[in-house]
């Protein structure tokens, strides 16, 4: 008993109804053909889950069943064979990696000392913003270079953002990960990713990546090592401290600094783009934001801190809102089951890949009522409803064993970016918001960038 499938074709299975953006596509074939759907794509199984009842059983009921990661073979070539967090496996080395990750780099106390960063960084972009007067700025680069420049500081110590071969190496790791790979789904079709160059491009951007990471490591080897607290330092330290219990080897911390950099800086400035889309589509939630954020300030006019945000609800709720509507990666990241498993009444087989469509999830009419297609930061003013993994209506970072290890690394940056932004300055769009086409790839961003115009409030 499998659950129900759309007709395929010979071949490439289910893969021709994909289209440029999966996430729509698979939610408008789920309405048809279930919240559990049998898709194929070449010879690969995959189990579509498109509501939140069927996300809780996969990823509470039957979470250690499917924490593992299907093998792909751009994520193999980019992310070193899976050594990284994101790509690797279930398993012993997993467990070790992530906790690293939660523990070591990405734990409370270590998201608090980067605050001066985030402050700075922050400080740079709104002068920008101030120098542009009242032409149009574009709010898409201003943001994803913001982004960029604190993971940066925050992975590698300094900024690399103006040099133009590390800008370039990162939108190429953004385009590759995202192409789809032939060989991957139709094995015996695999030459094609070769014809087209594919293979050769993974080769040079692997050895490229590679080549940049080897030298960050070697400058901080070199270093004094002063008082800088980057991530790279931290896991040399582990490393050479040998201060978790496992040993931690040289590809190994490469490979944890490039899913930082996968993982973090689309995402990030993805959920900031939206957010002031969201705001200028809509001035009244604008304005009630606005008015938020000037009376807990009473009239501060310098940049506003951490700590003022604390009590902003009606901006957690916006930003709740614009994770429900768009959530950064709106197919997660695909999980595999590693052993045969009953769900509901269908028998899934070990090596299923599973792709689960946060996107569908947060516009469910059943969940989230008729109004659910609507920007309403409203209706979580007074719900509990939160992203953090435990309501899995809203699933933006995934829930269970592979939830995103860096939560409040993410919340906390774009809280402080966005309370200053409409802060410091009203807003006014320069184009017709009304349809906003969106990007093809993993992470789903604006397909044009947006452009406002700022007016200074001081
Ligand atoms: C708004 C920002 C972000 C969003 C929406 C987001 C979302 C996600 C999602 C959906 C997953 C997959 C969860 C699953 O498979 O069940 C994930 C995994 C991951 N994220 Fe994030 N993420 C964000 C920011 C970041 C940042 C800033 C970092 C690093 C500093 C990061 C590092 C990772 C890593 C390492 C994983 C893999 C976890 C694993 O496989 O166990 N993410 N993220």
């Amino acid at each position: 008993n499998t659950p129900s499938s759309p007709p395929s074709l010979p071949l490439i299975g289910n893969l021709h109804q994909l289209g440029h953006h999966p996430h729509r596509s698979l939610c408008f074939l789920s309405h048809r053909y279930g919240p559990l759907m049998l898709l194929h794509f070449g010879s690969v199984p995959v189990l579509v889950v498109s509501s939140m009842e069927a996300a809780k059983e996969v990823l509470k009921t039957h979470d250690r069943v499917f924490a593992s990661r299907p093998r792909s073979k751009i994520f193999q070539k980019l992310l070193y064979d899976g050594q990284d967090v994101a790509a690797a496996p279930y398993g012993e080395y997993w467990r070790q990696m992530k906790s690293v990750c939660v523990l070591h780099l990405l734990s409370n106390k270590m998201v608090r000392s980067f605050r001066n960063v985030r402050e700075e960084e922050m400080s740079l972009m709104m002068e920008k913003i101030r120098k542009a007067s009242s032409l149009p700025v574009n709010l898409s680069e201003l943001l994803a270079n913001l982004t960029n420049d604190v993971i940066c500081r925050v992975a590698l110590g300094r900024k690399y953002g103006c040099e133009t071969d590390f800008k370039e190496l990162m939108e190429r790791l953004t385009r590759l990960l995202g192409v789809f790979s032939v060989g991957t789904y139709v094995p015996w079709l695999a030459w094609i990713d070769w014809i087209r160059g594919l293979d050769s491009q993974l080769e040079k951007l692997r050895n490229d990546v590679d080549e940049f990471l080897e030298r960050v490591l070697q400058d901080h080897e070199d270093g004094d090592g002063g008082d800088r607290t980057d991530f790279v330092d931290v896991l040399l330290k582990i490393q050479r401290e040998k201060s978790v219990g496992f040993d931690i080897d040289r590809v190994s911390i490469k490979a944890i600094i490039l899913d930082v950099f996968v993982g973090g800086t689309d995402t990030s400035y993805t959920l900031m783009e939206w957010v002031m889309t969201e705001l200028l589509r809509h001035p009244e939630c604008l304005r009630r934001l606005q008015e938020e954020v000037r009376t807990i300030c009473k009239g501060k006019s310098s940049v506003l801190e951490e700590e003022d945000i604390q009590d902003m609800n009606y901006l957690k709720a916006v930003i709740k809102e614009t994770l429900r509507l768009h959530p950064p990666l709106p197919l997660m990241v695909p999980h595999e089951s590693t052993h045969d498993v009953r769900l509901r009444n269908y028998r899934i087989p070990a090596g299923t890949q599973v792709m689960i469509n946060a996107w569908a999830i947060g516009r469910e009419v059943e969940t989230w009522g008729p109004d659910a297609e609507e920007f309403r930061p409203e209706r979580h003013l007074h719900s509990s409803v939160d992203f953090r993994g435990q309501d899995f209506e809203l699933i933006p970072f995934g829930a269970g064993r592979r939830i995103c290890p860096a939560i409040s690394f993410a919340v906390v940056l774009n809280e402080v970016v966005l309370a200053n932004l409409v802060h410091q300055f009203g807003w006014i769009s320069t184009e017709d918001q009304a349809e906003v086409a969106e990007s093809t790839g993993i992470a789903i961003h604006r397909m044009f960038p947006l452009y406002a115009i700022a007016s200074s409030t001081s």
